[in-house]
């Protein structure tokens, strides 16, 4: 599934003024490929992620996900939308504090009226290294570890498009690594479209391409480069903001 920018535009009207957030973004993310989002802070990345996913209303310019356009959905239309499509894996977790591991995962596909296999949902749960924490709460887990619940939770649903935060800001290098390779896997094997907003050059590195946004606008785009020359690159644009 193909997802359209188009002129997108978002101000915010603060107490101290307006903040344009995102100016004119134009861009596609097509369907099968892995792009990721870097910037220095403050410069639009989870606004373009939150309006990307319609999540937000932008303030002007278009966003198409398959052909639909999210700002002609109405509010239960989007929603629908949204569930069945979409995959999100944010930082506010929004975890159920009341469910366990197995349940969180397979609450969107319940929510969406569909079975959630036990076996399928442990599967999900071994994939992000967590087989054995499918009874434990939100509580009981490390940060880390409900960060891999959401992921395992996103994942699940087998969304057409996910659309990631840092997920992997609060992992270790090895969970961060397992996570990386099982979204390339998705986009890979399973015809996955992935936007991932990182700071990390390392995850950034696993897309296809990075796309660099700078006060609301996407200045350049890189494909095939390694993390080093994504950190240097980066090094050089937070020296020149
Ligand atoms: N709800 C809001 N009200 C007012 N301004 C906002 C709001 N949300 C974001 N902004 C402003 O919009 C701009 C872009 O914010 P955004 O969170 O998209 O940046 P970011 O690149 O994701 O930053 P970071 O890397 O620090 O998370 C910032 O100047 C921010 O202060």
């Amino acid at each position: 599934m193909t997802v359209v920018l188009h002129e997108l535009s978002k101000t915010y009207e603060a107490t101290a003024g307006a903040v344009t957030a995102l100016d004119g973004v134009t861009v596609q993310f097509p369907e099968s490929t892995f792009t990721a989002i870097m910037g220095p802070s403050g410069s639009g990345k989870s606004t373009l992620l939150h309006c990307s996913a319609g999540l937000e209303p932008s303030t002007s310019g278009m966003v198409t996900v398959d052909g639909t356009v999210l700002g002609e959905l109405g509010g239960d239309a989007l929603t629908r939308f949204r569930r069945d499509r979409i995959g999100f894996v944010f930082q506010d977790l929004n975890l159920v504090s009341s469910l366990t591991a197995a349940q969180n995962v397979a609450l969107p596909v319940r929510l969406a009226g569909r079975r959630a296999d036990d076996t399928a949902v442990t599967a999900a749960l071994a994939e992000v290294g967590l087989a054995d924490r499918a009874r434990h709460r939100p509580h009981e887990l490390s940060g880390g570890q409900q960060q891999r619940v959401a992921i395992a939770r996103a994942l699940f649903a087998r969304p057409a498009v996910v659309f990631a935060d840092e997920p992997t800001g609060a992992l270790d290098k090895a969970t961060s690594g397992q996570v990386l390779s099982l979204m390339r896997r998705l986009v890979d094997e399973h015809g996955r479209t992935i936007v991932l907003v990182t700071h990390d050059p390392v995850a950034a590195a696993v897309a296809d391409r990075v796309l660099l946004l700078v006060d609301g606008r996407v200045t350049e785009e890189l494909t095939g480069a390694d993390a080093a020359a994504v950190s240097d690159r980066m090094t050089m644009l937070e020296r020149s903001c």
